[in-house]
């Protein structure tokens, strides 16, 4: 399985815990106060990271997509300008953050929604790279920001199988750190559209690619399942709190949540274990009160040779031999006289 060091002392992929993002997204509702106190939340919950968005409105945007009216509820704006504007932060204030992740050691970048904004960011300094699934059929841009040569992480919500593979044909070019992130992006995802068996999909078709899981389901059940299928890196929406206004706070996980999410992954690592099937330690005490083994099922004398209607399995005391030396057992000679339900040990037979 693909593993590479995503950021300096930080693998990601084989056999190392799962990199989990806090994606703070826009649900700091534009106050870089509300910001900080985000990612001191998500350092607390045991994020490994924290995730921004930056825009540069007029790259991203065409002048009639910004004018366009945006009457949600979710809206900061009469128009999605205006909305988007008010939850852009400045590239100063994009240092500030920065700054306060690493006051806070937690690991810090954020997903450049267009060229102008991904060369900030690469100047800033974020250790890899994050596209969003909005750019993950935007080849141009994909290929210029393979040429920085920072690990990239894409993900691949709104798009086909074929679009993937043409972004992981492209970027091979490159020998670049590679993350691909399944996603379905609608916020919150229905259960019945996420398929988290493309996770699987994923890794057969890219092996030299991290898999990953950006989630934007509510919940953290089925992120967990994403872990257990082998997602190695995990993105979900924080919020600190789901009712304010803002389309993503519905599909995101308050710290709480967040917290039980790290631990559960934590958990559940734990639990994948090992392919090797062995009696644990831990299965002793059971086996000792519950574990079955031979007893004679009737009175037997010394000579006679055992046949299975003269053998019983059963929870005894004391314990006998396994249960699963019954049939070899059978045609061997008792060697001991034996009563109805006395053990049956080893040196009892010949
Ligand atoms: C695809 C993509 O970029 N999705 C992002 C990441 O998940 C979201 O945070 C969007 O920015 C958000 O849902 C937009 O909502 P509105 O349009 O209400 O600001
Ligand atoms: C849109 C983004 O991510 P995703 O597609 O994983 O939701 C993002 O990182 O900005």
């Amino acid at each position: 399985m693909a593993s590479f060091e995503l950021v300096p002392g930080c693998w990601v992929g084989g056999n190392c815990p799962c990199f989990i993002i806090a994606e703070i997204g826009q649900n700091h509702q534009g106050d870089i106060n509300i910001a900080k106190n985000m990612i001191e939340v998500a350092k607390k919950c045991g994020a490994n990271c924290v995730k921004f968005q930056k825009s540069d409105l007029n790259s991203r945007f065409n002048k009639a997509a910004l004018d366009r009216p945006y009457t949600s509820h979710h809206s900061w704006g009469n128009t999605y300008g205006q909305h988007r504007a008010h939850l852009e932060f400045s590239e100063s204030q994009f240092k500030e953050l920065k700054k306060h992740a690493e006051r806070h050691e937690i690991i810090f970048s954020a997903s450049g929604m267009d060229m102008v904004s991904l060369r900030f960011l690469n100047q800033l300094g974020v250790p890899f790279f994050k596209i969003g699934s909005g750019d993950a059929n935007n080849y141009s841009l994909i290929q210029d920001v393979a040429r920085f040569g920072k690990p990239l992480i894409v993900s691949t919500g709104m798009q086909s199988i074929d679009t993937v593979q043409k972004v992981y044909y492209l970027l091979k070019q490159f020998n670049i750190k590679l993350g691909f992130l399944h996603c379905v992006s609608a916020y919150p995802a229905p259960p019945s559209d996420i398929n988290l068996r493309v996770i699987q999909s994923y890794q057969e078709k890219f092996p030299d690619v991290v898999i990953g899981y950006s989630g934007h389901e509510t919940g953290t059940d089925i992120s967990i399942a994403a872990v257990a299928l082998g997602a190695k890196i995990l993105e979900r929406h924080l919020t600190l709190d789901k009712t304010w206004k803002g389309s993503d706070h519905c599909a995101s996980l308050d710290p709480e949540e967040f917290q039980q999410l790290v631990s559960q992954v934590r958990n559940v690592e734990t639990a994948l274990g090992s392919h090797i099937k062995i009696v644990r330690e831990s299965e002793i005490a059971c086996y000792r009160k519950l574990g079955k083994t031979l007893v004679a099922s009737q009175n037997l004398q010394c000579g006679t040779v055992l046949s299975e209607d003269m053998l019983d399995i059963k929870v005894s005391e004391p314990k006998g031999l396994n249960a699963d030396q019954f049939y070899n057992v059978i045609g061997h000679t008792l060697i001991h006289d034996k009563e109805y339900d006395d053990s049956i040990f080893e040196e009892d037979i010949s």
